[in-house]
């Protein structure tokens, strides 16, 4: 199968991004992945020229804590947008399953009870080998790909304001 680089972008050139204040949580459980997926948005975002000082980052311990963290920053109003960044990779049980599910539906409701976008930077693989590849593999970087949606989300905000 040919190799397609997801993360490609054209710099997005946003007015006043200098202004925009980004929350990022992230998730230590597979951090050989999800520190690459924060690397990767950090980048962009400097790339996009958001101050690094206007980009904090949040730990949490697993993807499944998410959820709880990214609400509490997002009624917080302190952010323009907030990223959730993590990786949960199939075990041998359903666990995976409910993991999955718990923190997609974690971060919807984010956006749909506060007033800030909640980016879904949330690796749900079958194998480690398919997060390498999209946490700066061959498959580009999830990370930038968040970053990218951030900045475009809080530009519609502004837009309808
Ligand atoms: N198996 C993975 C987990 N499991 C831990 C949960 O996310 C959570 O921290 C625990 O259930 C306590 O509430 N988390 C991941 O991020 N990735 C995994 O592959
Ligand atoms: C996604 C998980 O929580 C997973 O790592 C748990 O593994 P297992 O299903 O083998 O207990």
């Amino acid at each position: 199968m040919a190799t397609v680089n997801l993360s490609d972008y054209r710099p997005l050139k946003i007015n006043n991004a200098s202004s925009f204040r980004i929350g990022i949580v992230v998730s230590e459980w597979n951090d050989f992945v999800t520190y690459n997926l924060r690397d990767g948005a950090i980048e962009v975002l400097k790339k996009e020229g958001i101050p690094i000082d206007n980009i904090s980052v949040f730990p949490v311990p697993g993807a499944f804590e998410l959820s709880y963290a990214s609400m509490q920053l997002c009624k917080q109003g302190n952010f323009d947008a907030v990223i959730a960044i993590g990786c949960v990779i199939r075990g041998e049980t359903s666990h995976f399953d409910y993991v999955c599910s718990a923190v997609a539906q974690g971060i919807k409701d984010c956006n749909i009870l506060s007033d800030v976008p909640a980016i879904f930077c949330v690796l749900t693989d079958d194998k480690k080998e398919q997060s390498i590849a999209r946490s700066g593999g061959a498959l580009g970087n999830k990370g930038v790909e968040a970053a990218v949606t951030a900045l475009q989300m809080i530009e519609f905000k502004r837009n309808i304001s």
